[in-house]
Parts: C-alpha cells; structure tokens; sequence
C-alpha cells in the first residue's frame, strides 16, 4: 500500500484505487450530512427482480448540468440542477483529483438495512475508463470489490469513515464491481456522493 500526501494507492490488481482518508480536515462533515440529506429530493427507484417489483433499499438524487442526464435500468434521468453547496464540493474534489465532474448521484442509506447490489459503473455515457471520485459521510460502511469475470479470485473490503474520498480510475470498472452490505445490526445514516463526468 502507497502512501503519499496525495492519498493512498489501495492495492488491487486490475483496478486503480485511491484513497484519501480526511482531505479536508476543516469541514464539519456531520453538519454537511445533515444538510444534505434536508435539502436533497430524495427518490427511491423500483427494480424488478424474477417478475416481481421491489423499491430499492436506499434512496438517492441525480444533480448535474442540464445536459448530463443519465440512463439506468433502460431509463433516462434528468439531472437536478447544481446547489452551491454541491457545486462546492465538485470545486473541491475536481482540485484533488484533477479530474473534471459534470454531475453526482447521491445515495443515502437510512441506516443498517440499506445497501446497494454489486455492480459495475460502466455505463457508456460514462466512457471507457471513468474517474469516479465518491464521497462518504456518516456512517463507516465497507465498500467491497468482488472479480466481474467468473472464477476470478482476489477481493478487497474497504471500510470508508466518515469525510473520505475514493477516488476509482482506469481500469477499475472493466474489471471489478462493487457494492455495500446491509449489517446486521442497527447503524446510523450514511450519505454517499459519486461525482462523474457524463461524456
Ligand atoms: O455508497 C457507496 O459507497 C457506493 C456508491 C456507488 O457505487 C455508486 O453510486 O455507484
Ligand atoms: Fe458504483
């Protein structure tokens, strides 16, 4: 593991992980979550599994310019259009990472029974090797990374605190997926922002 002022290169191979624990150390980040969860317009999506129609365990928001809209499930989402502080806090993980973001999807998980399926980021719109900078507040939850191609072994469980950024690049989403857990037992909310760049 590559440890720098710029963040720590996690390990795995095929993929391209960087971790910064707390860059910027002087925001109030449970004052920041709070705020966030009022004032976003939550949704929660259906999906259908086996025939059958579940809402999905977590709720989220799409923000972005007016010309990033998104496709997900064979359906095409508008964007909600930027608040300063969302476009706040784009300045400020561009200025990280180097990378430029046109949009962030939002994600909060109420508490332990939340979570997200494993899964890949590799729509097309997202282009062949996306930086995806994610945001967490909140709750510690491990974001785990499981192969895509079946027998393939290797695995990494990265718990993510509160005001870290994780930055996936290059390969990352060719080769691995990933995706949270619900626990077993009670914990508090966690908000999670993906910020992407929407070719
Ligand atoms: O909540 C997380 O850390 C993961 C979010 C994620 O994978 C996504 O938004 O695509
Ligand atoms: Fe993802």
């Amino acid at each position: 593991m590559g440890e720098s002022a710029a963040g720590e290169c996690l390990a795995l191979e095929g993929a391209e992980l960087t971790l910064y624990r707390r860059p910027w150390p002087e925001v109030d980040t449970a004052g920041l979550l709070a705020e966030l969860v009022e004032a976003t317009p939550w949704r929660q999506e259906t999906i259908t599994l086996f025939g059958k129609t579940h809402l999905q365990p977590r709720l989220l928001s799409w923000c972005g310019d007016a010309n990033a809209s998104y496709r997900y499930s064979g359906k095409t989402y508008q964007p909600e259009p930027w608040t300063p502080l969302l476009d706040d806090l784009r300045g400020r993980l561009e200025r990280l990472t180097g990378a430029s973001f046109n949009s962030v999807l939002l994600n909060y998980y109420r508490d332990h029974r939340d979570s997200m399926g494993l899964h890949a980021d590799d729509e097309p719109e997202l282009g062949p090797q996306p930086t995806i900078a994610s945001l967490s507040l909140g709750e510690e939850r491990k974001l785990i990374f499981r192969p895509r191609a079946k027998g393939e072994a290797g695995k990494l469980d990265i718990p993510l605190p509160d005001g870290s950024v994780l930055v996936m690049a290059g390969q990352t989403q060719t080769n691995w997926k990933h995706g949270i857990r619900k626990l077993n037992r009670p914990c508090g909310p966690r908000l999670n922002l993906t910020f992407r760049q929407i070719i």
